[in-house]
């Protein structure tokens, strides 16, 4: 067993593009654990995905041991966390299997809105704070200027914070002595009954539903019969390891180490992040605090564009789900785009990466219907349910009551911004809490704003307007009264379910015109001719047309250029692959997520 006193758990915390994942990579390459070679592909950022995103998605843990100055070897747990609000839930269950975090702070462009998000959630999970200002090399780096802004806004020690490069590996070890240094040993008592929380979990094709734990008390080994205290299912133990960083079994796991624990199970739903392993004949008293089952916020339609594609869909999804508690679906018909299904994600950011790795890594053409968020409906005759389709909006005359879910947004700009940034907040219905100045030049506005206006392109145009200067993020604060209608399309008279979506009403207008317009953009001239409508129930409130056309694309060929008309028919033909027919009328399929980019002034 090893001597609790000389292991370190510890995460990475950071904005997005701080250097998290490249500092890891240097950690793990200082220490011994991985090659220089190995490390070529980042070894914790693995998903394809993630390495062309840049951003970290699914969190990993590795163990390293360091031999520190004082002379004695520590056992290093490395837990990565995933650098995205969408995943906020799976960052704080990862907080809580350690004892301290690594704030990396780039020093060219200091505290972020990520930066501070997470380190709150740092502090509520106790976790002692080791700040680390990254990027030295950088000549735009100011450490001086971010150290004032780290004991300023964060209210810590910063002035002996390491002073590193990611990139170049400069001072690194200064991080790991300040490890060893700052963050508390585990406490935890081996003798007491076994208790471990699920911080994170892997199906693997082998080894089946693979937890990642942090054993806070008792010990658990091959055999053990376990108990997942939220799913109450019981299994018995066929493996336990470390991670180095990959799968190395261990004889037993005991209380204050990181590791995994495989026990044939087949479903990662039984085995949710956050919840809480105990022994099945010597349980211990009560779960770890802090546990939630997933909960999807933004859903969407998802379609193959080839209809015998569905049960392929259905088998990507279900492939999907195998690592990804949070992917929720269910079958679903929609008269214009066939037989499909009704997916739920924790935000959009993970809304976009299932759908590119159902078109990247199976290889299914899909059409994705514009996201909606979740509105809670009470009815006239009392009943109430939740809405996350447009298409099953009751009529208005049945609604007696709508509530919405609103987000508490943080969003830090430079101070020049702000004057643009409070009126996009004011367009997207937001309501002004406070502002905070940081430092001279730099603000913290905080709003509420209804989800579904941060769902409709908030963040492209918070970027647009500043720049790229501001940084956001938000937590859902709760469900508001709302008055909001639907909207509907109507292609050449025929209603196009897929477009249907909800808004408000002070902005139905608006939207119905900008979406016809949009439309009449994108729809290609057919041969005859196709008015296009936006309607609130029977009432249409805009109208476009797309006028005739007969077209022949082989007439521009001036007779002989053979492998020039065999070109063009090819193009037309890939062209078509991508069209989906309504009715009589031929919709790209960009058109389903294009209304969703549309200027409403
Ligand atoms: N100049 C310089 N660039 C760095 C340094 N550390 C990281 N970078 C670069 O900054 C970019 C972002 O680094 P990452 O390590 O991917 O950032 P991250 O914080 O892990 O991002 P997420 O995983 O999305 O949270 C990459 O292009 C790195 O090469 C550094 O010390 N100096």
């Amino acid at each position: 067993m090893l001597n609790k006193e000389r292991i370190r758990n510890f995460c990475i915390i950071a904005h997005i593009d701080h250097g998290k994942s490249t500092l890891a990579d240097r950690l793990l390459e200082k220490t011994g654990t991985l090659t220089k070679r190995e490390m070529e592909e980042q070894i914790l950022d693995s998903m394809e995905l993630e390495r062309e995103r840049g951003i970290t998605i699914k969190s990993q843990a590795a163990r390293m041991v360091y031999k520190a100055k004082d002379g004695h070897e520590y056992t290093l747990n490395l837990i990565d966390t995933p650098g995205h609000v969408d995943f906020n839930y799976e960052v704080s269950r990862s907080l809580a299997a350690c004892e301290g975090a690594v704030l990396v702070v780039d020093a060219s462009q200091g505290i972020q809105a990520q930066t501070l998000a997470n380190t709150y959630l740092a502090v509520e999970n106790d976790l002692e704070i080791v700040p680390v200002l990254n990027k030295i090399d950088l000549p735009s780096a100011e450490p001086e200027r971010i150290i004032h802004e780290i004991e300023d806004v964060i209210g810590i020690e910063a002035a002996e914070a390491p002073q590193i490069s990611a990139k170049t590996g400069l001072n690194i070890e200064d991080v790991l002595e300040a490890v060893v240094e700052k963050v508390p040993a585990p406490s935890g008592d081996e003798n007491k009954p076994l208790k471990a929380l699920i911080f994170d979990s892997s199906y693997d094709t082998y080894k089946g539903v693979v937890s990642y734990v942090r054993v806070m008390d008792g010990t658990v080994k091959k055999g053990t019969k376990i108990r997942f205290m939220a799913s109450d299912k019981v299994y018995d133990v066929v493996e336990v390891g470390v991670f180095s960083p990959g799968y190395r079994a261990m004889p037993e796991l005991s209380a204050g180490e990181v590791g995994y624990i495989c026990a044939s199970v087949k479903n990662v739903a039984d085995a949710h992040v956050g919840d809480t392993i105990t022994e099945a004949n010597n349980p211990c008293d009560e779960s770890l605090p802090g546990y939630r089952p997933a909960v999807p916020m933004v859903f969407s339609g998802i379609y193959p564009v080839d209809g015998a594609k569905y049960e392929e869909l259905k088998e990507a999804l279900l492939k999907l789900q195998l690592n990804d508690a949070a992917l929720q679906f269910e079958a679903e018909t929609s008269l214009a785009l066939g037989f499909g299904f009704r997916c739920g994600f924790l935000g959009l950011l993970h809304m976009e990466i299932m759908q590119e790795r159902i078109e990247r890594e199976f290889n299914i053409d899909i059409i994705t219907t514009a996201p909606s968020v979740v509105y809670k409906i009470e009815k006239t005759n009392g009943d109430k349910f939740e809405l996350t389709n447009p298409t099953n909006m009751p009529d208005p005359s049945e609604i007696k009551r709508m509530e919405e879910p609103v987000v508490k947004a943080s969003i830090i700009t430079p101070s020049d911004f702000v004057g643009s940034i409070m009126e996009l907040c004011q367009e997207k219905r937001g309501v002004f809490i406070d502002m905070q100045y940081i430092e001279q030049t730099r603000v913290v506005i905080n709003y509420e704003i209804p989800l579904n206006e941060i769902v409709y392109d908030f963040f492209d145009n918070l970027k647009s307007r500043t720049k790229g200067y501001a940084s956001f993020d938000y937590e859902l604060k709760g469900y508001e009264d709302t008055a909001l209608v639907k909207l509907d399309i109507l292609l050449n008279k025929e209603k196009v379910d897929a477009f249907s979506m909800i808004v408000p009403e002070s902005k139905a207008y608006a939207r119905g015109k900008a979406m016809a317009e949009k439309l009449k953009e994108i729809i290609p001239r057919h041969q005859f001719e196709i008015p296009i409508q936006a309607t609130i129930g029977a009432k249409v409130i805009a109208r476009t047309t797309v006028k005739a056309l007969r077209k022949d694309v082989l007439a521009k060929c001036y007779g002989g250029d053979i492998s020039r008309k065999k070109k063009l028919l090819e193009k037309q033909k890939k062209g078509k692959k991508k069209m989906r027919q309504m009715g009589s009328v031929e919709v790209p399929q960009e058109a389903f997520m294009a209304v969703l980019k549309i200027d409403e002034k």
